[in-house]
């Protein structure tokens, strides 16, 4: 190598250290606050900013099957949603006065969860995301949202969370049997190599999980710019005995689908992008009584 090309070689690997050093101090300063606002109930006088996005990437994908160290609950019941949810919480029978009903899986940047949180303000929704920084981004973006809202009633966004979890490990951990009413799944990793394949987010043995913390009548949606990962997801759902397509028809009259197309980061991109995206949404079928 030649002297001028080790050199800014050289160079090159500073700037990435100080771009990581600089990142890295903006997401501690935000932590410390992170900690305080995440858990109270009555909300403080500060008034943060908006987090910026650019100081919290991250590669794009995470190995769903590594051991990330993932902190979950031994079951539902074990579950402090109090923390996620604090206006939630009441002090005196120290019970959750609602719970999680509608999930958006790998929640990205949160901007699903944003656009729902005012169309569903008697619901609890989740946002579950396993990439690190991402997840830490929607908690700011959340607390952020909460204080510059902290006066009006309705449209809060306390009634919206994320959690860093490993949605194809500890579902069941985390919901109960019938729990939720909505599962999201936006823009998955595509995952496109074959033998990859088995790292997508619907697959078989998924789907009964699904189904399980599925109430009878809930709805899988699914939305993707890749023709490849909407023909797999349709073939799965539709292979599996507790899930039935909805029709077009019902796609265009609810207000989900339209939210879903518009509101997500990866979605927005793909817009801009001038590409396609494909929707298919899915109703979760009474379970048989000889299955109970
Ligand atoms: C392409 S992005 C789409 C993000 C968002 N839904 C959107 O539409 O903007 C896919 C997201 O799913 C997350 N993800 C992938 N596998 C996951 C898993 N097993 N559990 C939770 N999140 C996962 C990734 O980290 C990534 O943020």
């Amino acid at each position: 190598m030649g002297k001028i090309e080790a050199k800014s070689k050289e160079e090159k690997l500073r700037q990435q250290k100080e771009a990581e050093a600089k990142r890295r101090a903006y997401r501690d300063s935000k932590k410390e606050l992170r900690q305080m606002q995440k858990e109270v109930k009555f909300d403080s006088d500060d008034n943060p900013e908006l987090p910026k996005k650019r100081f919290y990437r991250q590669r794009a994908h995470s190995n769903p099957f590594s051991d990330h160290r993932l902190e979950y609950p031994r079951s539902p019941e074990t579950m402090d949603w109090s923390k996620l949810y604090p206006h939630y919480f009441d002090l005196e029978t120290k019970k959750m006065t609602s719970e999680v009903e509608i999930a958006d899986i790998g929640c990205g940047y949160g901007g699903l969860l944003i656009n729902l949180a005012p169309e569903f303000p008697d619901k609890l929704l989740l946002g579950m995301e396993i990439r690190v920084q991402v997840t830490q981004y929607v908690e700011d973006r959340i607390i952020a949202l909460r204080n510059q809202h902290k006066n009006e009633v309705q449209n809060n966004y306390q009634n919206i969370s994320v959690l860093r979890g490993n949605a194809m490990k500890f579902l069941p951990n985390f919901f109960h049997k019938a729990q939720l009413s909505k599962m999201f799944f936006c823009f998955p990793d595509p995952h496109f190599k074959q033998r990859k394949h088995k790292a997508r987010i619907i697959t078989n043995t998924l789907l009964s999980e699904y189904a399980y913390v599925l109430k009878e009548g809930g709805i899988i949606y699914t939305i993707t710019d890749v023709e490849d990962l909407h023909n797999w997801m349709v073939k799965h759902l539709e292979e599996h005995p507790m899930f039935e397509r909805l029709s077009k028809e019902w796609e265009k009259q609810d207000k989900c689908v339209s939210i879903m197309w518009n509101s997500t980061e990866e979605g927005k991109k793909v817009t801009r992008n001038k590409g396609s995206k494909w929707v298919a949404c899915f109703k979760r079928l009474p379970t048989p009584d000889d299955c109970e």
